[in-house]
C-alpha cells in the first residue's frame, strides 16, 4: 500500500521501534520459539478475559459512533461484526480457561490491565469522535493479530497447547478484518482536522505503549 495513501501505514513505519515492540515482543517470541513459560500464558489467559470484557462496551460505543457518524454502510458492517464475534469469544476464553485449569472467577487484574481498560473506557463518552476511537479499534486488534500470526508463520516452534490460541488472532480471516479496520481508520484520518489527526496518531502511540506493558505483565511475575 502506498504509504501517502494511508495514514495509519505511516505512523506503523514513523513508530516502528514502539510498534516492533508490541508485535515481536519477547513474550511472543517464547510462544513462537517454543520457550513460553506455561504460567505466563495461564497469567496472560486470565488478565486478557479481564481485558475483553472492558473491550465489549468499548467495540460498542466504536458501533454506536460509526452508527452517528459515518454515511458508509460497509463500515457499520465491519463493526458490528467485530462486536457480534465478542460472545464467542468470551465463550472461547472460559472453554480456555477450564482446559488450563484457570479458575476465572478469582483473577485480580494487574495495574497494566486496569490502566488499560481504564484507557478503554475513556473512549465510550461521546465527546471522543469516532475518527480516534476508529483509530485505536484498529490498533489494538492489529496488534494481536501481527503478534500471534508471527506464531505460526514460517518456521515455528509454537506449542501444540498454543496454536489454537495463536489461531485465533493470527487467522488470516482476522487479518482481512483488521484490513478493512484500518481502510475505516484511514478514510477517517484523511477527512478528519489537523487537531483529530493529532489526536488519533497519540491515541496510536497510547494503544502500542499499553500493549507492550501488557506483555510485560504477562510474562514476568
Ligand atoms: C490486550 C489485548 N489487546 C488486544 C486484543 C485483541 O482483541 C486483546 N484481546 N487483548
Amino acid at each position: 500500500m502506498d504509504n501517502e495513501q494511508s495514514p495509519t501505514a505511516t505512523w506503523q513505519a514513523k513508530h516502528r521501534e514502539l510498534y516492533e515492540r508490541a508485535t515481536r515482543h519477547p513474550f511472543i517470541l517464547s510462544i513462537r520459539d517454543g520457550t513460553v513459560d506455561f504460567s505466563s500464558f495461564k497469567r496472560w489467559l486470565g488478565q486478557d478475559y479481564i481485558f475483553v470484557g472492558e473491550f465489549v462496551p468499548f467495540v460498542f460505543s466504536v458501533l454506536l459512533k460509526s452508527w452517528k457518524e459515518s454515511e458508509i454502510k460497509s463500515d457499520i458492517e465491519i463493526i458490528f461484526g467485530g462486536a457480534a464475534a465478542l460472545s464467542d469469544e468470551l465463550s472461547w476464553f472460559k472453554n480456555e480457561a477450564s482446559k488450563w485449569g484457570v479458575d476465572l472467577c478469582g483473577i485480580t487484574p494487574f495495574t497494566a490491565n486496569t490502566e488499560y481498560c481504564r484507557f478503554l473506557q475513556s473512549f465510550t463518552t461521546l465527546d471522543i469522535n469516532y475518527t480516534v476511537a476508529a483509530t485505536a479499534f484498529w490498533a489494538i486488534e492489529t496488534v494481536y493479530q501481527e503478534s500471534f500470526s508471527f506464531c505460526i508463520e514460517g518456521d515455528h516452534k509454537t506449542p501444540t497447547e498454543l496454536l489454537g490460541t495463536c489461531q485465533r488472532w493470527g487467522n488470516s480471516d482476522f487479518g482481512q478484518y483488521c484490513k478493512s479496520l484500518q481502510q475505516i481508520a484511514d478514510r477517517c484520518i484523511k477527512k478528519a482536522t489537523a487537531d483529530v489527526v493529532r489526536e488519533a496518531e497519540e491515541v496510536f502511540v497510547s494503544v502500542l505503549k499499553h500493549e507492550i506493558e501488557f506483555w510485560n505483565m504477562s510474562s514476568s511475575e
